[in-house]
């Protein structure tokens, strides 16, 4: 009998595996500052994080009042990147458990990558500073491949990069664009309710929502795996 492909789990970075608030606030503060603008909340965050750098800025610019014109974006990503990685990791923090989680997952012989909307180049110096790189096949950011989630393409990209299998992998997130992507690249999702959703994450309709890393267990990735390919296959 030819063994089944090592279960892959892909992480979200933002709001799923790392508690990012406090940095990202203070970073795209320090961001429209320079334009006069008042700062924003961490309530606000909900519904500027999710595609990347860029379009938060943007986001938040429009928020304030202030639309941004012509040419005036790219500096002011730069602005942001420059302050956002000279203060890694700053006060982020991965999630109450996650650790725990992936030690769990890894012990069964599981793979782990991280798919995010993040840039690649954010991620992976986050992570490294948090002493965390080794735990992933993959990492792979919104500026990796011409696409980003939920484009199933980010999520099928990053499972032939670490090595999985797309019939044993479940995604897990935080937001819309998580449960998107997996849905696109038909792969079972699992919500957390902790991160930057501007709705209930239930309404996100994912396959399954854990209040807390403690949940995520081997038996609950394989369930998940084994339920939704009986579901596709009726
Ligand atoms: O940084 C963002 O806007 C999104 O990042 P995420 O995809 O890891 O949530
Ligand atoms: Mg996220």
């Amino acid at each position: 009998m030819i063994p089944a492909p090592a279960p892959l789990v892909v992480f979200d970075l933002d709001g799923t595996l790392l508690d990012t608030h406090a940095d990202l606030v203070e970073s795209l503060n320090h961001t429209i500052a320079i334009l006069g603008l008042e700062p924003v909340s961490y309530d606000d965050l909900t519904h500027l994080v999710g595609q990347g750098a860029r379009v938060m800025i943007e986001r938040a610019c429009r928020l304030r009042g202030h639309p941004l014109e012509g040419e005036a974006l790219p500096a002011l990503v730069e602005r942001f990147v420059a302050h956002y990685a000279a203060g890694m990791p700053g006060h982020t923090q991965p999630y109450p458990g996650v650790v725990a989680a992936m030690d769990r997952l890894k012990s069964k012989g599981y793979r782990l990558a991280v798919c995010t909307n993040k840039m690649e180049k954010l991620a992976l110096g986050l992570l490294e500073k948090l002493d965390l790189t080794g735990y992933f096949d993959a990492v792979t950011g919104g500026d990796t491949f011409e696409y980003r989630k939920p484009d199933a393409r980010h999520l099928t990209g990053t499972i032939t990069r670490a090595g999985g299998d797309i019939s044993r992998t479940v995604m897990i997130g935080d937001s819309v664009n998580d449960i998107a992507v997996a849905r696109n690249a038909a792969v079972p999702s699992i919500a957390v309710p902790f991160g930057y959703s501007d709705v209930p994450v239930s309404a996100l309709s994912p396959d399954h929502i854990i209040t807390h890393f403690n949940e995520l267990t081997p038996e609950l990735v394989e369930t998940l795996m084994r339920d939704y390919a009986a579901k596709v296959a009726v």
